[in-house]
């Protein structure tokens, strides 16, 4: 069974300057554990489809559903991340990272371990006791990966997670990524400007036309896993990079 599916999908906004279709007849279904991107123009959208699989926005029109079930509420299977993680600056990186389990009010002994652990693995140990202000733009987002693993959700929406970074930080947290989905065969939804980015991690880049947004195209990425940075290097990569190119029109 699909584990996201939407059909016809359509969001208005109510502006105040009248209606403003954000998506339409947008269809698609994602398997459990696939690595999807959504690429397109800014505008077209990817944040509001997001939004709509996170159940933060509600549809205007067609269906969504997850595990074949009507889906509109913001599920606890489901961790949303964003371009910046805000993070409370009263509170230590633990205590920032542990807030979803606080919030679920989950075991607190299980949770300080499994905090731990992510901070670890995020490369922030040592750092679990100190605050926000006392960290770099890239430490932050890996305190937001952390927090957005913490409560174990089985779908990660990531809407540019790592953008506001420098390109080298940016390429660690992606095989940091990568290896965290490879390790725990999470569903991972993500949003990026970046057109070589998306074909690196993916499995199906999802590629939208200018707003109206509508799906374009579904490219399947065709390449070795694991991934490491000499694909880049290779002719298929470089084509498949072109390929979503030329469907956004960028090479005109
Ligand atoms: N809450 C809202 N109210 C009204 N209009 C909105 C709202 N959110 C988004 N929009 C509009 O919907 C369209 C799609 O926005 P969205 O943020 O989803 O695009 P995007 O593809 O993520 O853009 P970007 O790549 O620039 O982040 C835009 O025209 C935007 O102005």
């Amino acid at each position: 069974m699909n584990l996201i599916e939407g059909q016809d999908l359509q969001k208005v906004y109510v502006t105040a300057t009248g209606p403003l279709v954000a998506l339409q007849d947008v269809s698609f279904s994602i398997r459990k554990g696939e690595f999807i991107s959504l690429v397109g123009p800014s505008g077209c959208g990817k944040s509001t489809l997001l939004s709509l699989m996170g159940g933060l926005e509600q549809k205007t029109d067609g269906s969504l559903s997850l595990l074949g079930e009507q889906h509109e509420k913001p599920s606890r299977d489901i961790g949303m991340m964003f371009q910046t993680s805000v993070l409370f600056p009263w509170r230590t990186i633990r205590q920032n990272a542990s807030l979803p389990g606080d919030v679920l009010k989950l075991d607190k002994t299980q949770q300080r371990k499994r905090v731990d652990e992510l901070l670890e693995m995020v490369g922030l140990k040592g750092f679990e006791d100190r605050y926000p202000s006392e960290l770099s733009g890239g430490m932050r987002q890996r305190v937001g990966l952390a927090r957005l693993l913490a409560h174990d959700p089985a779908i990660l929406l990531m809407d540019e997670p790592f953008g506001a970074l420098d390109e080298f930080t940016r390429e660690t947290m992606n095989l940091e990524l990568l290896r965290i989905w490879e390790q725990t065969q999470k569903t991972v939804i993500f949003v990026t400007h970046n057109i070589g980015e998306a074909v690196f991690l993916s499995d199906r880049v999802f590629v939208m036309t200018p707003r109206p947004g509508r799906l374009e195209g579904i490219v399947e990425i065709d390449l070795p896993r694991p991934r490491t940075t000499e694909l880049m290097a290779q002719d298929r990569y470089s084509e498949l990079v072109f390929q979503i190119r030329r469907m956004l029109g960028v090479d005109h």
